[in-house]
C-alpha cells in the first residue's frame, strides 16, 4: 500500500487523488496539518527534507513534487501507456503541459494570490502580476486550439493537474470564460476524471479555509 501525505485543499496533492482514481490506486492517505506545524515535525522531515505535501511512500522510496508523483504513477501502476504515451513526440507534448503548468500556468496564481493569501503581511493586488494570469491562460487557450485534451485527442496524465490548477482559478474567482478552448476543454476533462467531485470538495474547504479575505 502507498502512504500519501496530503491534504485535500492542498492542489497539487487533488491531482494526486484523482490520478490514483484513474489508475485504481488505493493510498493509504495521512493527513498533514500545515497550519499545525505537521511537515516540520522531525518524521515528516525524514521523508521529505523539503517539508511539503504532497509526499508519496512507496516501500523505502518516498517522492514529492506532484507531478514527479504523478509520472511515477503512471510509469509503476499504469496498466498501459494511455495516460503517459511512449511514443517520444507524444510524451514530449505530455511533458510540456507538466511544465507548463508547474512554470506558468500555477506559478501565475502563486505571483498574484499568494502574496495577498499567505504572507504574515498580506500585500494588496499586483496588476503587473495579474497581467501574468492572463497571458498564462491566453497562452493554454492558443495550446488548446483544435485539443479535445491538454495534449491532444485523448486523456493523458497532463490534465490531471491542470484540472486541478483551473479549478482552484475557478474556486478563487478568477473569470476565465472568454478564454473559449480552456472552458471547453475544463468541462469536458472534469467530466472524464474520476474523483472530480473530491477534487472539487477540496477547492470549496480551500475557498472556506483561506479565501475569505479576497
Ligand atoms: N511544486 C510543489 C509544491 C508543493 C507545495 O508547496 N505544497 C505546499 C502545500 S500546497 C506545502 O507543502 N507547503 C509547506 C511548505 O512548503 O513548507 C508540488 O507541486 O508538489
Amino acid at each position: 500500500m502507498l502512504d500519501f501525505y496530503y491534504m485535500l485543499y492542498s492542489a497539487p496533492c487533488r491531482s494526486i487523488l484523482m490520478l490514483a482514481q484513474a489508475l485504481g490506486i488505493e493510498l493509504n492517505k495521512k493527513q498533514v496539518d500545515l497550519d499545525a506545524g505537521d511537515h516540520l515535525k522531525p518524521d515528516f522531515l525524514k521523508l521529505n527534507p523539503q517539508h511539503t505535501i504532497p509526499t508519496l511512500v512507496d516501500g523505502d522510496f518516498a517522492l514529492w513534487e506532484s507531478r514527479a508523483i504523478l509520472l511515477y504513477l503512471v510509469e509503476a501502476y499504469g496498466k498501459d501507456d494511455a495516460l503517459y504515451p511512449k511514443d517520444p513526440k507524444q510524451r514530449a507534448v505530455v511533458n510540456h503541459r507538466l511544465f507548463f503548468d508547474l512554470g506558468t500556468l500555477y506559478q501565475s496564481y502563486v505571483y498574484y494570490y499568494y502574496p495577498q493569501l499567505f504572507e504574515d503581511v498580506k500585500k494588496p493586488a499586483d496588476p503587473e502580476n495579474f497581467k501574468k494570469i492572463e497571458a498564462a491562460f491566453a497562452a493554454f487557450n492558443t495550446l488548446l486550439e483544435g485539443l479535445k485534451y491538454a495534449a491532444g485527442d485523448k486523456l493523458t496524465v497532463a490534465d490531471f493537474p491542470l484540472l486541478t490548477t483551473v479549478s482552484t482559478f475557478e474556486v478563487t474567482g478568477y473569470d476565465f470564460s472568454k478564454y473559449s478552448n480552456v472552458t471547453k476543454w475544463y468541462e469536458t476533462a472534469k467530466k472524464e476524471v474520476p474523483g472530480w467531485e473530491e477534487n472539487w470538495e477540496g477547492c470549496l474547504y480551500y475557498k472556506k479555509l483561506y479565501l475569505s479575505e479576497l
